[in-house]
């Protein structure tokens, strides 16, 4: 298999990605109840977000965190859907490529997890 070279890539790797979260109802419902997202919308910005993080392209503008925060805000967003988001997302970039971009991207997702985490628990006060 080959690493993630290009937004065309990352494109597969998201559209994996969301099909498994919009697959498992433990964590399906963010996405369909408590923010509706479109996906035709969604898809493109997290492709703009990880070729930012990945490929060094620019144009994410917008602050993720703040819009974590008010996800949790109408809807709590628990260490174990952090943890189910997670293995959706590792499960997607595994199963499609390998190489030192994946671990990068997996990585990134994983600290940006934390960090989401410690600001909810912060908010949460
Ligand atoms: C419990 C785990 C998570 C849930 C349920 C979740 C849910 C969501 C939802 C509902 C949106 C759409 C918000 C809106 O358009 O108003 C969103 C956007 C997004 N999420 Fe998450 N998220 C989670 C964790 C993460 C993590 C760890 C990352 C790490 C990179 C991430 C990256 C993104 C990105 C890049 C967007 C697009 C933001 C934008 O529109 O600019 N999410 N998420």
């Amino acid at each position: 298999m080959k690493d993630i070279q290009t937004p065309e890539e990352i494109y597969t790797v998201v559209d994996e990605f969301y099909k498994k979260l919009l697959a498992d109802e433990k964590i399906s419902y963010i996405f369909t109840d408590v923010v509706k997202i479109k996906l035709e919308e969604h898809l493109p910005i997290l492709v703009t977000f990880w070729s930012q993080a990945i490929l060094g392209t620019g144009g994410y503008v917008n602050n993720l965190t703040q819009i974590h925060l008010d996800v949790n805000a109408k809807s709590y967003l628990s260490k174990e859907l952090f943890e189910i988001w997670l293995a959706h997302f590792e499960a997607a970039i595994d199963e499609n490529f390998e190489g030192f971009n994946c671990e990068r991207m997996k990585n990134q997702a994983h600290n940006l997890s934390t960090i989401m985490q410690i600001k909810i628990a912060q908010q949460d006060k």
